[in-house]
């Protein structure tokens, strides 16, 4: 009865036009198509990794304004290193983006995923170059079982060339992404100078991180019926040097893999979540592991998130550092851009299957945790 039921919904959802529209449509089951094996669905909101009974996962806050005050710089140093090197990821605040602007921006998203699907769907492209693109799952060519996800994604290079093709509606949206952009940019700027003077390279690379890319990703995971049964994102690394994540405050989804375990991180107001991504761990020859996460659903709430990933120009070589390779193993091999969007529309992206494929040497990928809890 469920199945036929499952059936008759699935007939209704044409699936290519997102989850938005199926929940539009009022749907009480999830389509077939978004069913996954069990063992990939996620426990729900649990922020309680099974080894333990009760602690929460304690993410590195990243204090900027002491990062930037030469008294306090080295120690600030010394906790990216190690948020860097144990988990992938860390907190920031006082990054200096004004809480209006993050506000604006997130109001601004949910507005544009309000619209008609018919406006949405008029930025739908396959093209992994365009400079928007809108779409549903994760990497919709690729995907077996589809994930409770729409998105938006705006190519943030070169500025101002790529504005004229972004959505005009709602109206606020370009100038709203825009400005989050730009200052977006300087905070991974500042992040990637400290991160360089870490690692203890001279700042070359940061100029060309001047001219790098940058893709804003507006994600859209609205109330799901049965949300024990699929997940928002699958588990996956993010591409670029860092991401730096807006997180709705009010409704939680994201989840890192932290050992065995995944973990809720709690969005917190004002703050934003940073991660790892394959390029920085191939930069560093390993020293930094990108982090696996994903995103689980609920039933009741829609959730916005928007991701900020910079990396190297386009053209660019994206290796180890020469410096960090002398007298060791080089682990990586050179990559770049176009291997990686020819990976990604022949092959599933899922897990870390990019960058295992770029190892030479086949060391553990994910990063080594000394879990620190609550
Ligand atoms: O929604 C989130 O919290 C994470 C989004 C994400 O991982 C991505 O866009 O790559
Ligand atoms: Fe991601």
């Amino acid at each position: 009865m469920v199945m036929k039921k499952r059936e008759e919904e699935a007939e209704k959802s044409r699936h290519t036009e997102g989850v938005r529209s199926l929940c539009e449509s009022g749907i009480k089951y999830v389509p077939t198509k978004y069913i996954l094996p069990a063992a990939e669905r996620a426990q729900g909101d649990s922020n309680v990794p099974k080894k333990t009974n009760s602690w929460k996962l304690k993410v590195a806050t990243i204090d900027i304004n002491q990062l930037l005050e030469p008294s306090s710089r080295h120690r600030v140093l010394e906790s990216l290193s190690k948020a860097c090197e144990q988990y992938g990821f860390f907190r920031v605040v006082n990054h200096g983006i004004p809480s209006e602007t993050l506000l604006r921006l997130m109001a601004s998203a949910r507005r544009f995923f309000e619209l008609p699907s018919s406006v949405r769907a008029k930025y739908m492209s396959n093209d992994i170059r365009s400079p928007v693109r809108y779409g549903t799952s994760f990497n919709q060519l690729q995907d077996g079982v589809f994930y409770w996800r729409d998105f938006l994604k705006l190519n943030c290079h070169p500025m101002p060339a790529v504005l004229p093709f972004w959505p005009s509606s709602p109206p606020e949206l370009r100038e709203e992404a825009q400005s989050y952009a730009k200052q977006s940019k300087v905070l991974f700027l500042l992040l990637m100078e400290a991160i360089l003077e870490i690692l203890g390279l001279g700042s070359d690379t940061l100029q060309e991180f001047k001219e790098g890319t940058h893709m804003v990703i507006i994600n859209c995971f609205p109330p799901c019926p049965e949300p024990e049964l699929t997940l928002g994102m699958p588990p996956h690394s993010d591409y670029g040097f860092l991401t730096i994540l807006l997180q709705d405050t009010n409704v939680k989804g994201l989840q890192v893999q932290c050992g065995d375990d995944w973990v809720t991180v709690d969005p917190i107001p004002d703050s934003l979540f940073v991660n790892v991504g394959d390029h920085l761990e191939i930069f560093s020859n390993g020293r930094y592991k990108s982090v696996l996460h994903r995103v689980f659903v609920n039933s009741t709430k829609s959730r916005n998130s928007i991701a900020s990933l910079h990396s190297l120009p386009f053209d660019s070589i994206v290796r180890p550092h020469p410096e960090l390779v002398k007298g060791v193993e080089k682990l990586y091999e050179d990559t770049d851009f176009a291997s990686f969007l020819n990976y990604m529309t022949t092959n599933e992206t899922k897990q870390k299957r990019f960058l295992e494929s770029r190892k030479v040497a086949k060391p553990s990928s994910t990063a080594t945790f000394s879990i620190e809890y609550e």
